[in-house]
């Protein structure tokens, strides 16, 4: 496993050591010790969320606030997304900039977001599985989101904004001047 950290401080691109051989291949898609060695935390995950989606779909930019933020190791496990890390932690340099990184099931890049992130992925391949761990539970109470076309963020999705697929939730999301961070 490798991690490359970001221009946004403690978001890092983790890379596994793939060991292919004539029945296929195996990774070791997580492992605790060499993940706090990599990125210099020690998140411990508690919940693992996996959805499947069709192309076009976006879902996102979703938080949650408080204490029941989240950190998030994001990877595709079939097809491939855009997948998008928004810094919204008070007093960051890096406040309302944005990392977006190609994940897919042959590069099995993985992203690590950490707390005070939004985060959001939309579909380029036919279909997608995207699984996720976080380290805190989920907490409707506490969800909170930006608007996946936010005019701050000036997001580049790669996709015409007639093919995104986007629930009423997140169609519904206000826009970064307008969110109760
Ligand atoms: C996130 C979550 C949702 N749910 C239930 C709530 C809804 O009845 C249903 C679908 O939820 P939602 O439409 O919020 O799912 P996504 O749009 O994929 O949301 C996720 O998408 C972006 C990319 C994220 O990073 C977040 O983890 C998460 O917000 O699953 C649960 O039961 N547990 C959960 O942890």
């Amino acid at each position: 496993m490798t991690a490359l950290e970001t221009k946004l401080q403690d978001c890092f691109i983790l890379e596994p050591k793939i060991f292919e051989d004539h029945r296929g291949y195996f990774f070791e898609s997580f492992n605790q010790n060499q993940f706090n060695s990599l990125t210099n935390t020690n998140a411990r995950f508690v919940q693992d969320n996996e959805s499947f989606s069709t192309k076009g779909v976006l879902r996102g930019l979703h938080y949650q606030t408080g204490e029941h933020a989240q950190a998030k190791l994001v990877r595709v496990i079939q097809g491939r997304v855009l997948d998008v890390a928004v810094d919204l932690r008070a007093g960051s340099p890096t406040f309302s900039q944005y990392v977006a990184v190609e994940l897919t099931e042959t590069n099995k890049k993985q992203l690590f977001i950490p707390r005070g992130f939004a985060h959001g992925f939309v579909v380029l391949s036919d279909t997608a599985i995207f699984s996720y761990k976080c380290d805190n539970f989920y907490n409707k109470e506490s969800e909170g989101g930006i608007i996946y076309n936010d005019p701050t963020l000036c997001i580049d999705w790669q996709l015409a904004e007639s093919s995104l697929i986007v629930s009423e939730k997140d169609l519904a999301l206000p826009t970064l001047e307008a969110a109760k961070l």
